[in-house]
């Protein structure tokens, strides 16, 4: 059986998309035929008897959005303002979304500090492992209120392999607006390639990883680098693919050579 073929017996699934999948990049309005896309997607899974936690990004982008801003607010404060109404909004369509595919859905606001702290992690891991028994789909988002230092960096990335970690999950999917690593960025590089597999994650790999493309994304492939680091040394898989791809998640499952996928050690 090749690599690509086992993804397919993956229990535990964590599926992490970004603001800028999320998101028209012209109009900064929410992209809803990839948002139903999406929840379909998730609901199959489930349906197929997996269990599945969706991370996700787009309380800025939806909330700038909302509260009438041209533009993505720069101050910190703003960010969090605006992060505190896009969520609200973000949870809302969620809901009524996956309400119609018979899902009930959680919102889980952490932040990626609480691994260093052994009670809030516990509370996090119980609660997580608790709604995947009761067949409800936790949705996490950093908790932008508290969480200065990843607002800045935009790492929800990182949180999504920590989730993995926190849950011991067995495939991380990260979706977002380009279609897996290159060798460099192909924003800044009409002969970037594109690798189809990492299996160890080397300077050479870190260096490709550059920084955000859009306006909505934050953190680029570089924190992509980071949470595949934390993925694979914790027996997680992961890949990272386009969201915008039409059934990206089925096409990963069932092994189609999609995007790039990072091997655990
Ligand atoms: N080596 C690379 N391979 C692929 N993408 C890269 C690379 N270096 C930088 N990037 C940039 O990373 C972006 C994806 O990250 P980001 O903008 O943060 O999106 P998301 O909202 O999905 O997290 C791509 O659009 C691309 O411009
Ligand atoms: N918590 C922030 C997301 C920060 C973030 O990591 O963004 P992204 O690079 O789009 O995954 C928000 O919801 O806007």
């Amino acid at each position: 059986m090749n690599i690509r073929e086992k993804l397919r017996d993956k229990k535990k699934i964590i599926v992490k998309v970004g603001s800028s999948s999320l998101t028209y990049e012209e109009t900064g309005e929410i992209n809803y035929f990839r948002l139903e896309r999406l929840i379909r997607e998730i609901t199959d899974l489930k349906n197929m008897g997996k269990d599945v936690i969706l991370v996700t990004s787009g309380a800025i982008a939806v909330g700038t959005k909302t509260m009438n801003l041209p533009n993505r607010p720069n101050c910190l404060e703003e960010k969090q303002a605006v992060a505190a109404v896009g969520q609200a909004n973000l949870m809302m369509i969620y809901q009524k979304i996956f309400s119609e595919y018979n899902q009930h859905v959680a919102q889980i606001l952490i932040t990626k500090n609480l691994i260093d702290q052994p009670v809030r992690r516990q509370n996090a891991q119980n609660t997580l492992n608790t709604l995947l028994k009761m067949g409800a789909i936790p949705i996490v988002n950093e908790n932008d209120t508290v969480a200065t230092e990843e607002i800045v960096y935009g790492d929800n990335d990182t949180l999504s392999a920590i989730v993995g970690k926190l849950v011991s999950a067995d495939l991380l999917i990260l979706l977002s607006d380009i279609n897996g690593l290159y060798d460099s960025d192909p924003r800044k590089n009409d002969d970037a390639k594109l690798i189809p597999h990492v299996t160890e994650i080397t300077d050479n790999i870190q260096h490709m990883a550059g920084g955000a493309g859009t306006v909505n994304g934050t953190g680029g492939m570089a924190t992509k680098i980071s949470a595949a680091k934390i993925a694979t040394s914790n027996g997680i898989d992961m890949v990272i693919a386009n969201a915008s791809v039409d059934n990206v998640i089925e096409k990963i499952i069932y092994g189609e050579e999609i995007g790039t996928l990072f091997i655990a050690k």
